[in-house]
């Protein structure tokens, strides 16, 4: 597992992201809209045509792998392909993931793209979104892995308006302890705890800044 060094400067980030975000998010829209449309079969397959030709086109210049994860001179983390943050993949609801004085917070929407029981986030999806804001609150100093995670689901997670948050409870060596909760409007749908552990092989790596560019 390496970090890449992306050599440009901030200004050159936000332009990227600039021109990356609203591609992706019509991506995330056609993924929406994908599910949820009723036009006739005719018109699906027209649709399927013309998507197909729009892969085409992308896909005649590509890099060989995953995108990695990157990070500028001044530790600016370019995790662009990251299944939950990832400016470039629209997959991710995606989190924009705040730093606040006892850890991190973020505010989302999700849709029908995560649907798990009948208009319920999926119980996976809430895994993973805890997952990402346990490690990105266990990472202030360096980036740290997901050694052991308990996920306790309080009751049904509804499709819509949700805050997560997560902090460190303990620190003893190169394990971080943390813990975090997805809300909605009426309190905790569920809760996590687990073990991070800042990785031997990673004691020597540049303290990436695990934030978003
Ligand atoms: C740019 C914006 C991005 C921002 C993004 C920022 C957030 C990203 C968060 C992403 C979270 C993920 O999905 S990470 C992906 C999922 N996780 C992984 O793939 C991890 C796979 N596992 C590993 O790579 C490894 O097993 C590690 C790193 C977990 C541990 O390896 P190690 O470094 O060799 O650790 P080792 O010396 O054996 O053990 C150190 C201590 O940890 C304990 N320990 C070891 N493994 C575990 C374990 N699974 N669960 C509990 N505790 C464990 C040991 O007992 C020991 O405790 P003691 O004897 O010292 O008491």
């Amino acid at each position: 597992m390496e970090f890449i060094l992306e050599d440009i400067s901030e200004a050159e980030v936000a332009r990227r992201r600039g021109v990356y975000t609203p591609l992706t998010d019509t991506v995330r829209d056609l993924v929406d809209a994908v599910i949820r449309t009723e036009v006739s079969e005719d018109a699906l397959d027209d649709a399927r045509r013309r998507i197909a030709e729009v892969v085409a086109d992308l896909r005649s210049k590509q890099m060989d792998g995953p995108y990695g994860v990157r990070h500028t001179r001044q530790n600016t983390g370019m995790a662009w392909g990251n299944a939950v943050i990832g400016v470039r993949n629209a997959l991710a609801p995606p989190l924009d993931v705040v730093h606040v004085d006892d850890g991190v917070r973020s505010d989302f929407t999700l849709g029908a793209a995560y649907e798990g029981p009948p208009g319920c986030v999926h119980g996976g999806v809430c895994a993973m979104l805890l997952d990402h804001l346990l490690g990105n609150a266990a990472s202030t100093e360096g980036p740290c892995y997901t050694g052991t995670i308990t996920i306790r689901y309080l009751r049904p997670t509804r499709l819509g308006a949700l805050s997560a948050r997560a902090w460190v409870t303990e620190r003893t060596g190169r394990k971080l302890y943390a813990k975090g909760t997805i809300s909605d409007a009426e309190g905790v749908t569920c809760e996590a705890e687990g073990v991070f552990i800042v990785p031997r092989s990673a004691v020597d790596t540049p303290a990436v800044r695990w934030s978003q560019g």
